[in-house]
């Protein structure tokens, strides 16, 4: 992935040689001429490492610092410091800062720091990215249901499991196509081998073939180091396509040789790597619509159907209702503390009348919402949290009587928007109370720190600017 550095100095001379150092070594490089500069950009864009000048007109480097913590608590920051203001830096390590170097600067030391800065940096990121993989992996150990459908989908799962040919899982957004692929991968022969997931939606058409083949270092701007792609990385095990239709024909044509060839080329590096994989594919779209649309080749289509699994909706399997609740409530207890929430039979049948167009997906978001609003309470039809959150705002207008509650989210086209807003607010006004402190702020609404981490980078909170730091 391409390492971004932030460089912020007042002296221009400084800022462009730097620049020109960094880019030489395939950095993509932002500047900031004052500590202030340097906030509002990060508020906007992410880099792995800033090097940041000690004495500067404005907020000084030691106040940049912390205001950087607080942007982004993890980011590894190097000062950089002239004779006068040695302490200084001694006193940023103390706060926090990953090192510092001296004026005039050795720009071998710098690049050696800047290095490592980086790296440290991504194992972080890795590492939680691991956590939060080992968690949805969590989530995906069973099929949840008893319905005759969903027994079905597990016998199929079960008897196409150990054969090594690819399977193509076909449902709505939601209805635990990833929790098959985890399950068919499970139960096959590669099971001590690796999972690889890629979402093809989520990776960026540019670094696609990076991603899926790897690279060597230097091989495009930004490449520091090589490395492997998913293909070397599912090697002996499998690898999982969600969302498989949004492919671009030229990825399709190069994965069809990797799967015939049973070999990869990095970029940068034409000598094979081995890569035999289990291929399983996901997708939520009519596949035979897009193949008349020509956006799937047809070799690809017929490669990757050999076996398909259609994953019921949740309205197709609707009497899974109560024993997805219970066990989804019981999931979220454990994971967010406190007791499960209850679900008086009224309220069971009353949710088995609502159509869930998010699938098992949209019952978990349900369910969390639940307990964070009503941690072990029973819930029956007089206190009931309406599924879709459009339906609460009809409820509440309807009731005026009643005292008014008013969730934010009102101005929310669906119930996943009206969540998030809600979710988004919560947080925000807890981590206020707390003045942003991340401990006490998950201690007070009883969440792990890692999630609390986690929600804050995904909903890109950032602390408010204080005229008084
Ligand atoms: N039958 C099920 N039993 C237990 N959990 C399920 C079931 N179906 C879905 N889930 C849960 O619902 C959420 C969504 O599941 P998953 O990601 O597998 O759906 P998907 O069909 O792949 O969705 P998308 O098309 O949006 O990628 C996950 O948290 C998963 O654990």
């Amino acid at each position: 992935m391409t390492a971004r550095i932030m460089i912020v100095d007042d002296e221009q001379p400084i800022r462009d040689s730097l620049q020109g150092l960094f880019e030489d070594e395939n950095y993509l490089v932002v500047s900031a001429a004052s500590g202030e500069e340097a906030i509002a950009r990060l508020r906007k864009q992410s880099v792995d490492c800033v090097l940041l000048d000690i004495w500067m007109p404005g907020i000084d480097g030691l106040e940049t610092l912390s205001r950087i913590q607080q942007v982004d608590a993890g980011l590894p920051v190097i000062m950089m410091s002239g004779h006068a203001t040695i302490d200084t830096a001694v006193r940023a390590t103390r706060q926090g800062a990953f090192d510092f170097v001296e004026k005039p600067l050795s720009f071998d030391r710098l690049m050696i720091l800047a290095r490592n800065a980086v790296q440290k940096r991504r194992l972080e990121q890795e590492n939680s990215d691991l956590k939060q993989q080992e968690k949805e992996h969590q989530s995906r150990r069973e099929l949840i249901g008893n319905s005759a459908v969903i027994k079905e989908v597990k016998a199929l799962i079960k008897r196409v499991a150990l054969s090594d040919t690819p399977v193509l899982i076909l449902g709505e957004h939601g209805t635990g196509k990833a929790v098959a692929a985890t399950l068919l991968h499970e139960a096959s022969k590669r099971k001590e081998g690796p999972f690889i997931e890629v979402n093809t939606a989520s990776v960026m058409a540019n670094r696609l073939d990076s991603e899926l083949f790897g690279h060597e270092k230097g091989a495009f701007t930004g490449a520091l180091h090589s490395q492997r792609g998913r293909f070397e990385a599912a090697h002996q095990g499998t690898l999982f396509f969600d969302e498989v239709a949004e492919l671009s024909l030229s990825a399709q044509a190069k994965i069809l040789r990797v799967l015939q060839e049973r070999v990869v080329h990095r970029l940068g590096n034409p000598a094979p790597m081995p890569a035999n994989v289990r291929l399983l594919a996901a997708s939520s779209r009519d596949l035979e619509q897009a193949l008349k649309d020509e956006q799937l080749r047809e070799d690809f289509y017929y490669r990757l159907n050999v076996v398909s699994i259609r994953m019921p909706s949740l309205r197709e399997r609707i009497e899974d209702l109560p024993l997805l609740v219970e066990t989804l409530a019981t999931e979220q207890a454990n994971e967010l503390g406190g007791k499960p929430v209850r679900f008086s039979s009224e309220v069971l049948s009353q949710l088995m009348r609502y159509s869930w167009p998010g699938n098992v997906r949209e019952l978990r978001n349900y369910i969390e919402r639940c307990h964070i609003l009503m941690p072990g309470e029973e819930m029956c039809s007089g206190n009931m949290l309406p599924p879709d959150q459009s339906t609460a705002q009809v409820m509440q207008a309807a009731a005026p009587a009643k005292p008014a509650v008013t969730l934010p989210g009102v101005d929310a086209d669906s119930f996943h928007e009206a969540r998030e807003v809600f979710e988004r607010t919560f947080l925000l006004q807890s981590l206020e109370k707390h003045d942003w402190n991340i401990s006490r702020t998950a201690s007070d609404i009883g969440m792990e720190r890692s999630q609390l981490h986690r929600k804050i980078k995904a909903f890109g909170l950032v602390p408010p600017e204080r005229e008084s730091l």
